[in-house]
Formats: C-alpha cells, structure tokens, sequence
C-alpha cells in the first residue's frame, strides 16, 4: 500500500465507513444489507459496471439482502490504490440506494 497522505487519510475513512483488514490476507473487507434482493442486485449491477470500467473486480458473495464484499489486487498479492478507489466507489454506491 502506497503511503501518500492522501490515501493515509482515506484508509480511517473506509475504516470508520466499516471496511475491516482481513486477519489471514491482505485485503479489506464489508458486509452490506440491503432491503431485499432487488436492491442488493441492483447495488451489485452498479458496482459490477464500474469494476469492468476500473478492470478492478470485487470478491464478492450475496444471499438475499446481504452482500459481502473483499477487496484485494490479486496481481499484486495485496491492496493498493485500486482497492481504495473501488472501495470508496462501492460506498458511494451503496449510500445511494
Ligand atoms: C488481466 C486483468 O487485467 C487482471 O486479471 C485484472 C482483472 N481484475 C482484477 N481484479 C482484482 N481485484 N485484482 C486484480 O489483480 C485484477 N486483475
């Protein structure tokens, strides 16, 4: 992970949203609820179309209203800005439905 100001700063923030570091790899993880299916998918539909544009992908598992998502680079073994910007994308995302 880079150690630029501007995403030391971003890191609390994806933090405080509840993104959490993952204990047995690199890589940050949520878990968001929706109100049903329809919304998750919907969630998941926006997110997917900004992975493909990012060609960034999320580790991701829904059942029903709950998505759980991890973000890591697999190219790289670990997170990197990539990861940061589509969390922050997904936070976006998910605040607005
Ligand atoms: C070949 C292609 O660029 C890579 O496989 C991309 C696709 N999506 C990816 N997604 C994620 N999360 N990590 C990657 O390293 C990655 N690499």
């Amino acid at each position: 992970m880079s150690s630029d100001a501007q995403w030391s700063e971003i890191i609390p923030d994806l933090k405080a949203s509840g993104w959490v570091d993952l204990s047995e790899r690199d890589a940050i993880y949520k878990e968001f609820s929706f109100k049903n299916f329809n919304q998750a998918f919907s969630f998941m539909s926006h997110v997917a179309l900004q992975a493909e544009k990012m060609n960034h992908h999320p580790e991701w598992f829904n059942v029903y209203n709950k998505v759980q998502i991890t973000l890591t680079s697999h190219d790289c073994g670990g997170l990197t800005k990539r990861d940061m910007r589509l969390a922050k994308f997904i936070e976006k995302a998910a605040a607005s439905m």
